[in-house]
C-alpha cells in the first residue's frame, strides 16, 4: 500500500484513528448494555445482522463482562460452557455458537415479553417537565428502529427549532385544514394556549412496515388515542418524586412564576390519570427509562 501519496507513517495514522474510533463505539455499545440501554440479546442480534460492525467486531469476553452481573470468574465460566474460544468476536461465531449464546441470554435475562393484544403504537404521557422529551429524544437517539412521531403545531419555533424536526410548524388555518381533512390522528390545545396534533399518515406507514411509534403527547392526546385505537400501548411517566418534579420544571428556567403554578396544578390533575395507563415508568435515569420503554413492545 505505501507508495508516494500513501507513505508507511500516513497509513499507520490513519489506520491508528480507525482503531482508537472503532474502540470508541465498542465502549459506547458496553455502556448500553451495562446501563440496559440495550438487552445483551440486542446487541448479538446487530452483531451478528452486521458482523463488520462495531457489534460483530466485539470480543465474546468483552460482551460478557459489559452485562450487569458477569465478572471475570463468570465470564470464563460461561466461556467454557458454551465452549467459544476467548478470542472468538461476536460476528464471527459458529451456528451452533450463536444458538448456545442466545438461549444462554434468554434463560438468564429473560426480555419483556409483549404484553397482550398491545400494539407498537406507543403514547408516552406524563406531567410537565417529568422528562418527556428528554427521555423520547433519548428513545430517538439509541433506537433508531422506533419512530418518533413529529407534531404539528400553532406555536412558533424557539430556536434551535428545525421544522420537520422537532415540529410542523403551521398557521392556524393550516391546523385548521389537516383537522377537517382528517389528517390528524389526535390533537389538542396544550396549557391553554397552542394547538398540537399527530399526523396520522407517517404512523399509518410506519406500522404498517412493521415499526414501532412513539408519541410524545399531553393526556388529552393520550386519551383520544385510546379511543381511537384501544391497541395502542399506554406509558405514563412518572417523576421519581414531586420535590424532584418541581426541580425539574425551575430548572429548566423555560416558564415565570405564574406560569408554573399553573403547569403544576395541572401536572397534579394529569398525575392522577396516571391508572388509565397501561405502564408506568419512572424517569429516575433517562437512558434506564428510554430503554424501558424501548422493551415494552419489543
Ligand atoms: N395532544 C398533543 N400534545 C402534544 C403534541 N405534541 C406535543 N404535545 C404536548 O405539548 C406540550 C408542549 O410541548 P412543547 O411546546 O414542546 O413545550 P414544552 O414541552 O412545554 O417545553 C407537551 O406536553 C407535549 O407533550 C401532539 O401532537 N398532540
Ligand atoms: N432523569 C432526569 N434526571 C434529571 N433531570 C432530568 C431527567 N429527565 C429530564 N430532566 C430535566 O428535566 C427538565 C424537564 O425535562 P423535559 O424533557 O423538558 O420535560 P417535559 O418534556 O416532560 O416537559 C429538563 O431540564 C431536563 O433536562
Amino acid at each position: 500500500m505505501a507508495d508516494a501519496q500513501h507513505p508507511p507513517e500516513v497509513d499507520r495514522a490513519a489506520a491508528s484513528r480507525r482503531a482508537v474510533a472503532a474502540r470508541r463505539e465498542r465502549a459506547a455499545l458496553k455502556r448500553d448494555v451495562a446501563t440496559r440501554v440495550i438487552s445483551p440479546q440486542e446487541l448479538l442480534r446487530r452483531a451478528l445482522a452486521e458482523p463488520t460492525s462495531p457489534a460483530g467486531a466485539m470480543r465474546v469476553p468483552e460482551f460478557l463482562t459489559a452485562i450487569p452481573a458477569i465478572g471475570e470468574g463468570k465470564r470464563d465460566r460461561i466461556l467454557a460452557d458454551l465452549n467459544i474460544s476467548p478470542v472468538k468476536r461476536l460476528g464471527g461465531l459458529g451456528a451452533r455458537q450463536r444458538v448456545a449464546l442466545q438461549r444462554f441470554l434468554d434463560e438468564r435475562w429473560p426480555e419483556p415479553t409483549p404484553r397482550e393484544g398491545r400494539s407498537r403504537l406507543i403514547v408516552l404521557a406524563g406531567p410537565t417537565a417529568v422528562g418527556k422529551g428528554t427521555v423520547a429524544a433519548e428513545i430517538k437517539a439509541h433506537h433508531p428502529e422506533i419512530l418518533l412521531s413529529v407534531s404539528a403545531t400553532t406555536r412558533a419555533p424557539r430556536p434551535g427549532e428545525v421544522e420537520g424536526e422537532h415540529y410542523f410548524f403551521v398557521s392556524d388555518a393550516e391546523f385548521d385544514r389537516l383537522v377537517a381533512e382528517g389528517e390528524l390522528l389526535e390533537h389538542a390545545t396544550v396549557h391553554n394556549r397552542h394547538r398540537y396534533g399527530t399526523p396520522r399518515a407517517p404512523i399509518d406507514a410506519a406500522l404498517a412496515a412493521g415499526r414501532t411509534v412513539l408519541l410524545e403527547i399531553d393526556l388529552q392526546g393520550a386519551r383520544q388515542v385510546r379511543a381511537a385505537e384501544p391497541s395502542a400501548t399506554l406509558v405514563f411517566l412518572l417523576p421519581p418524586s414531586w420535590d424532584e418534579l418541581v426541580q425539574r420544571l425551575v430548572g429548566r428556567g423555560t416558564e415565570d412564576d405564574e406560569e408554573r403554578a399553573r403547569r403544576l396544578r395541572t401536572a397534579k390533575k394529569e398525575l392522577a390519570a396516571q391508572g388509565e395507563f397501561d405502564f408506568h415508568v419512572v424517569n429516575d435515569d433517562v437512558a434506564r427509562a428510554a430503554a424501558e420503554i424501548a422493551a415494552l413492545v419489543r
